[in-house]
Parts: structure tokens; C-alpha cells; sequence
């Protein structure tokens, strides 16, 4: 079954890209208006120059022929004043356009991460981390370069054109209709050029965000890369993810040539025509020397922001291609929503440790494949120790992940004390819910700030408690800095059992009324194994707890134990009770046991 998410164009409703735009710039909207007048008035200062050679040329020479310097003065000074305006105006632009460009992008990539972080944990395992750091950085840069310097380029170009023509027929209507007749061509031009670029644009970015998938994955994995020695399939498939890039991005240089080159020969023929025509009226009589120069200088400029609106359109274009994907990972929802009105859960009485977890009629299946757990109903009672044994691919991890609403059940419900999860706010879910993974996940900060993440007000005094009662304060007051080691500085490297005591201490703190606990398989040290089991009995106790275990010592403090296969519970009960059996538990353990001697 190909995965939708294998894409990386996810599907948003129609318009939603322009929805974005707008949304980004609504509120900056004063501002985006104040740019534009801007641009309008320095334009207008820019386009006066050759106004006021044509008034040189044909009033201010006669009269200096006469002896008067007046004319002639008034056009130097209106020269210098125009280009002093147009400059300051310019510089103007530049600062609020700028400030107007960054603030929208401050705001898309901040929507970016916390959209997200938002959603399930279905999503990031179907849309790689490497696409999304390519949509908040290669789709947000082109979108930036849209915002700053190609709105400026389209507004230039569109009042140049404006201001020119217009300009053009009040000097000389024929000479100004002539021109702009031979814009016709140069339109039907940039459509076409528009339609192939938007092609090439799309493949380009597709192109890059898979160089940036391939480079997070390789890297994200570079312990099992090198152990595998996968460092030449790797390159080679680099290589040609590379190449594919380097075609693209060599095919949008190409569509560029081709459309500038052909601008340019349209533009110049069209000039060619209009001047010997120019030129044989200037003979004849009927037009003034002064306006046909001017006429030219006029020309030059209709002409040249047609390559500048090629490469506007190719900013354009690639803004639009990321715009898309951005839009359309915006556009995706959690599929473990928030519920609309929460439920509070019933308050615990101080004496009942945990909560009653219930499966009721449940089954589930990834997106991306079949049934893996068909429909079954399975009370945890409050307070007990439940352990899961059975062959990997049983389905163990994904019973727990229900429990912990990683994912909703396709039928049926989990409840906790009588609750629908599905109906239980996030924020209260995760303080009664805590799922403690293998792989005992650091977070850049400090040993005391990484045990402190389910209650980040615990005082000092109540995180080390918390450390000691689990057995970590020795080693962790033994680093440089104790419990103010950064984790991920030199000198903060700490073991894969030290990292189990740290995340164990983690879960004592946030004192969940239900603890999920995926047992770490890494084989430890004898001493370290020790400690990390003593860990998980203290952590175990007083509260509602599903071990995944994976050592039969641990399922010995177990009060019930599950056998599973094939995503069915095909065994339950007390482990004196399996291991008096016939099961496949008895089974186990007797091996577990005749190794043991
Ligand atoms: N994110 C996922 N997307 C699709 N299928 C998955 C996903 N996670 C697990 N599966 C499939 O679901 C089945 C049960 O997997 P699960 O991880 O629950 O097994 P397990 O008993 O915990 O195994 P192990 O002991 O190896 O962790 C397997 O067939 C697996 O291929």
C-alpha cells in the first residue's frame, strides 16, 4: 500500500497557500500598504529622467541658444531632486519591507513548529523529521526571498510598465501605441515560461527536501550505518538523490536562459522597428528630436523588467511550490484529537493507588497496514503490576501505546476510571498517563531539568528525593557539575542503565497514576541490570503500572501476567499460576530457569 505520506505534497483544501499568504500578512497589513505607496512615489521620481532629457533636448537648448539659463537650470535641479528622492524612497522601501518580510517568516516558521509538535504520533512516524526541517527551512527561505526582494520586483515592474506606457502615449500616441503592441509577444512569452517554470520549481524543491531527508536519516543513524558499513550504499544513493538535485536545479537555470534570451530579441527587434521609424519621422518633420530620444530611453526601460519578471517568476515560483507543502502540513490534524469538552476524571481517594484502566471492545490497526490487534476486552485494576511477555511483532508495545493514547482504537474505547481518553484533556492525560520508552530519551539541559520534565515546578530538594529513592544520586552527584550537568556537554555523558535511572527518577517525580514501562532489552552490566531493576520496583509501586518485560525476574513482582501473540492475549494470570501451567509461559520459564543453572 503506498503511504500518502510518502509524498511531499500533502493534500490541503483548495486555496489554502493563498489562505496562508493572507493570513501571514494580514497583520502587517498597514504596513504592506505604506510599502507599496513607497514604491508608487519612487517610481514616479525614478521615470521623470527622461521626461526631462526630452525637455532639455527640445525647450531648454533653444533657449540656452537664446542666452536664457533658466530652463536649463530647472531641469539639472529637478534631475539631482529626483534622484535624491528616489533614493531616500528606495531606502525607505528597503526598511519596511524588510521588517514587513521578517515578521511574516517569524510567525510561518513558529506556526510551523508548533503545528508540529501538535500532532500525533502517527503523523511523524509517516512524514520523516528530514521533510519537516526542509519545510522550515529550504520552503520558508524561498518564501522569504518572495516576500523581500520579489514583491518588490513585481510592484517595480508592474508601475514601471505603467508609468512608462502612459508616459509613452502622452509624448507620442503612435510611438506609444507601437510599444505597447509589442508587448503582446513578450506577454504570451512569460505565459509560457510561467507554465514550464512552475513545472521545473515543483521538482527542484522536491529534489532538495529529499537531499535533506537522506542527509537527517543517515546521520540520525550513524551508529547503525557504520556498524553495517552502509557508508558506500549511502553514498551512492546520495549520490544520485544529488545528482537528481543538481538536474533540476540545471533544468531552472535552462527555462531561464531560454525565456531571457528570447525577451531580449523580441525587446530588441521591437526597438530596432520603432526607432528607424522614429527616425524617418524626425526627418520627415512630424516628431520632435527630443521626444525620440526620449522615446528610446523610454523603451530601454518598458523593456528591461521583462527579464527582471523572469526572475520574479522564478521566485514566485518556488515560493508557490513551498507554499503548497508548507500549506499543506499546516493542514493536517491531529488524529489523536483534543476532545472539545473535556471530562475531569473522578478525584482518587488517598488511599486507592492508580486508576482502573479498561479496554472495552477494542481493536486497531495502523494507517499503514492491517489488523494488528483484533477486538478484545481487558480490565487493569487499579494499583496492580501487569506485565506483557510474548515474540516480538506481538503486538505488546502496541497495546501499551493505546493505553497512553499514542493512537485511538479503530473500535471500541479505552477508558481510565469509567473516562474515554478520547474525552480526557491532553494536559491531564499526560499527568495521569506516563509512558517511560527503551530508549530513556536526554533532552539538552540539565540532569536535574531532564528528571524534572513531568513536573517542572519540583523543587530541588523534592528532585533529589526522587533520584535517591530510585538509586541515581550517587552517580549523578559524581558528574563535573552533579545535578547541574548539561547532558549532552563533555564530561555530562552518561550510560544507557544511568539514562533508565534518570528516566525512572523522571517518573517517580510526575507520580502518574498509570505507568507504562517498555523494558529496556540492551543487555547491561550485571550491576547496572541490578540497579535498573531495584529502579523499576520502586517506580512500579503504588500506582497502576503495564511492564513490558522482556526478563522473566521481572515478571516474577508482577501481580498478573499477558501472554501475547498474534495480537491476542492467549495467556493470563498470576505468574505462580501460568508457570504451574501447561503454557507457553511454563514453557519459558522453565528454560529461563534451566539456563539459570
Ligand atoms: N508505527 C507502526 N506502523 C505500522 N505498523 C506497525 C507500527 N508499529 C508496529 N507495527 C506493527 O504492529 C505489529 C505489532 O508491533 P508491536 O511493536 O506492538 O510488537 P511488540 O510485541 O511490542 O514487539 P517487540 O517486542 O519487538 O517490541 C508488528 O507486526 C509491527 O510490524
Amino acid at each position: 500500500m503506498t503511504d500518502l505520506f510518502d509524498r511531499d505534497v500533502l493534500p490541503a483544501p483548495k486555496g489554502a497557500s493563498l489562505a496562508l499568504l493572507r493570513s501571514l500578512l494580514a497583520p502587517v497589513r498597514g504596513r504592506v500598504r505604506l510599502t507599496a505607496l513607497l514604491l508608487l512615489l519612487q517610481q514616479a521620481a525614478v521615470q521623470a529622467g527622461p521626461l526631462l532629457v526630452a525637455y532639455a533636448i527640445d525647450r531648454a537648448v533653444p533657449a540656452l541658444r537664446r542666452g536664457d539659463y533658466g530652463p536649463l537650470a530647472a531641469v539639472g535641479v529637478g534631475y539631482a531632486l529626483c534622484a535624491v528622492a528616489s533614493g531616500l524612497l528606495q531606502l525607505a522601501f528597503v526598511r519596511v519591507s524588510s521588517r514587513v518580510g521578517q515578521d511574516a517568516l517569524f510567525e510561518l516558521r513558529g506556526r510551523i513548529f508548533r503545528h508540529a509538535q501538535s500532532l500525533s504520533v502517527d503523523f511523524h512516524e509517516r512524514y520523516t523529521s528530514g521533510r519537516l526541517i526542509s519545510r522550515a527551512t529550504t520552503d520558508v527561505e524561498a518564501i522569504r526571498e518572495l516576500l523581500n526582494d520579489g514583491l518588490q520586483e513585481l510592484v517595480g515592474i508592474v508601475l514601471s510598465v505603467l508609468y512608462v506606457s502612459a508616459t509613452l502615449l502622452l509624448l507620442d500616441w503612435s510611438t506609444g501605441t507601437a510599444a505597447l503592441l509589442s508587448l503582446a509577444p513578450l506577454c504570451l512569452l512569460v505565459r509560457s515560461y510561467r507554465r514550464r517554470a512552475m513545472a521545473v520549481f515543483r521538482r527542484r524543491s522536491t529534489a532538495i527536501a529529499a537531499v535533506i531527508v537522506k542527509f537527517t536519516e543517515t546521520m540520525n543513524g550513524i551508529r547503525p550505518v557504520q556498524v553495517f558499513r552502509r557508508e558506500r550504499a549511502n553514498d551512492a544513493h546520495f549520490d544520485e538523490l544529488n545528482h537528481r538535485h543538481r538536474q533540476a536545479n540545471g533544468d531552472a537555470m535552462l527555462e531561464m536562459a531560454r525565456y531571457v534570451v528570447g525577451s531580449r530579441l523580441t525587446a530588441n527587434v521591437a526597438l530596432a522597428a520603432i526607432v528607424m521609424w522614429g527616425a524617418y519621422r524626425v526627418a520627415s518633420g512630424s516628431l520632435a528630436l527630443g521626444v525620440l530620444a526620449a522615446s528610446v530611453l523610454y523603451l530601454r526601460r518598458l523593456y528591461d523588467p521583462i527579464d527582471r519578471l523572469g526572475m520574479f517568476l522564478n521566485s514566485y515560483q518556488s515560493a508557490a511550490a513551498s507554499l503548497e507543502k508548507i500549506a499543506g502540513l499546516l493542514a493536517q490534524r491531529p488524529t489523536v484529537p483534543e476532545p472539545t469538552a473535556p471530562v475531569p476524571l473522578p478525584a482518587r481517594p488517598a488511599d486507592r493507588p492508580g486508576r482502573e484502566a479498561v479496554f472495552e471492545g477494542v481493536s486497531f490497526g495502523y494507517r499503514t497496514g492491517g489488523e494488528v490487534l483484533p477486538r478484545f476486552d481487558l480490565t487493569l485494576r487499579a494499583g496492580r503490576t501487569v506485565a506483557i511477555v510474548g515474540a516480538t511483532g506481538a503486538g505488546k508495545s502496541t497495546l501499551a501505546k493505546l493505553l497512553a493514547r499514542f493512537y485511538d482504537p479503530t473500535h471500541g474505547r479505552v477508558l481510565l476510571d469509567g473516562v474515554p481518553l478520547g474525552e480526557i484533556a491532553g494536559s491531564q492525560l499526560r499527568r495521569e498517563v506516563v509512558m517511560v520508552t527503551q530508549e530513556a530519551f536526554l533532552f539538552s539541559g540539565t540532569v536535574a531539568e531532564n528528571i524534572a520534565i513531568g513536573r517542572p515546578d519540583a523543587t530541588r530538594e523534592e528532585i533529589e528525593r526522587a533520584a535517591k529513592a530510585i538509586g541515581a544520586h550517587d552517580f549523578i552527584t559524581a558528574l563535573p557539575e552533579g545535578y547541574d550537568t548539561d547532558v549532552r556537554k563533555r564530561g555530562g555523558r552518561i550510560s544507557a542503565g544511568q539514562r533508565q535511572l534518570v528516566s525512572f527518577a523522571r517518573a517517580l517525580l510526575a507520580d502518574p497514576a498509570v505507568l507504562v514501562l517498555d523494558e529496556a532489552t540492551s543487555s547491561l552490566d550485571i550491576p547496572g541490570e541490578k540497579a535498573v531493576q531495584r529502579a523499576m520496583h520502586t517506580v512500579l509501586r503504588g500506582r497502576t503500572a503495564v511492564v513490558i518485560a522482556h526478563r522473566l525476574s521481572t515478571v516474577e513482582i508482577a501481580d498478573r501476567v499477558l501472554v501475547m501473540a498474534d495480537g491476542r492475549v492467549v495467556e493470563d494470570g498470576t505468574p505462580a499460576e501460568l508457570v504451574a501451567g501447561d503454557g507457553r509461559f511454563a514453557d519459558l520459564h522453565r528454560a529461563w530457569r534451566e539456563s539459570l543453572v
